[in-house]
């Protein structure tokens, strides 16, 4: 695909790792984009629906388990004006766009890419960890807070990662993973869903006490239907281990379970 193909493999780009702006190449109304690509959307309440995914490289969290290693430890991209964005997504015959990173809503610039398909009459999804709550139209947040279990440490790190990277990291994840304030705004602006990713029954204390609070805070209702369990694991492999257990979690506390459609079918191949 054209745009994987121009994409920064040399890490040139790294400024969008901590969510800034690149220098350089940026067009005024550009996005660092990692990939973009056709699919079948592979999680959640719209899985199975022919989508456009627009992947934004950058984001304020370090998710061990990350399955877009190459959006937020190490990002690569090329800059994309919005012109470009989305003429490529017309290029495809689809009525859904799924944007997410990395955190799409680190960057300014989604507002106008959402502000525009909007207006061509897309169906827009925005796969965020619900740390940014931006003004823009989104038909669905699809928020995934992170866990504690998300938490690097210096056992539990991408193969692929620095150490001191990751101890680095470590402790930002553990304070900014959840903001309380920015997960009621979404909740309260957008049709959502909160999909969580579990690996066994240990997460399952903090998502109910996370429910707690958020339902406190927030003025609107958030049932047990809006709660997708999706298992941890970015390769078939993993996901056989996890899957059957998160599957019985979901129905003893009457969760949702979301399958990760994508993986069954193309495993970790990238574009998919
Ligand atoms: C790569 S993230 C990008 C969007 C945003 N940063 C977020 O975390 O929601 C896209 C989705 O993949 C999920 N995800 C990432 N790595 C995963 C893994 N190893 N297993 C299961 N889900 C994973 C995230 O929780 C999120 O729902
Ligand atoms: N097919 C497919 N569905 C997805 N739904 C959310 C994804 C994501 O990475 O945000 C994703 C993805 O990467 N591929
Ligand atoms: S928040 Fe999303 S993109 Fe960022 S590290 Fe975690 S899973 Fe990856
Ligand atoms: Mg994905």
């Amino acid at each position: 695909m054209p745009v994987s193909d121009s994409v920064d493999r040399d890490g040139e780009g790294a400024d969008a790792r901590d969510g800034a702006g690149t220098p350089g190449e940026r067009p005024d109304d550009g996005l660092p984009i990692n990939e973009l690509f056709y699919s079948l959307q592979g999680e959640g309440t719209l899985a199975g629906v022919p989508s456009v995914f627009v992947r934004t490289s950058g984001c304020n969290l370090r998710c061990w388990f990350c399955d877009s290693y190459h959006t937020s430890w190490e990002p690569t991209h090329a800059y994309m004006s919005l012109e470009e964005i989305l003429a490529e997504i017309e290029s495809h015959d689809a009525d859904h766009v799924v944007l997410t990173g990395g955190e799409p809503l680190i960057h300014e610039e989604s507002v106008a890419l959402l502000e525009a398909l909007d207006d061509r009459g897309y169906h827009t999804t925005v796969e965020t960890n619900g740390t940014i709550d931006r003004d823009a139209p989104i038909d669905l947040a699809s928020i995934s807070p992170k866990l504690e279990s998300s938490t690097p440490t210096p056992e539990r790190a991408p193969d692929d990662a620095d150490e001191a990277d990751a101890e680095r990291w470590a402790e930002r994840h553990e304070r900014d993973r959840i903001d309380l304030e920015a997960l009621a705004g979404l909740v309260e602006d957008y049709e959502f869903q909160l999909k969580f990713v579990v690996t066994d029954g240990d997460d399952m204390p903090e998502i109910l006490d996370l429910l707690v609070e958020l339902r406190d805070v927030a003025d609107v209702p958030i049932r047990d239907d809006d709660v997708l369990l999706m298992p941890e694991g970015a390769t078939r492999e993993r996901l056989a281990e996890t899957r059957t257990r998160v599957a019985d979690l979901a129905m003893e506390h009457g969760f949702r379970y979301t399958p990760r459609l994508h993986v069954d079918l193309w495993n970790d191949a990238p574009e998919t």
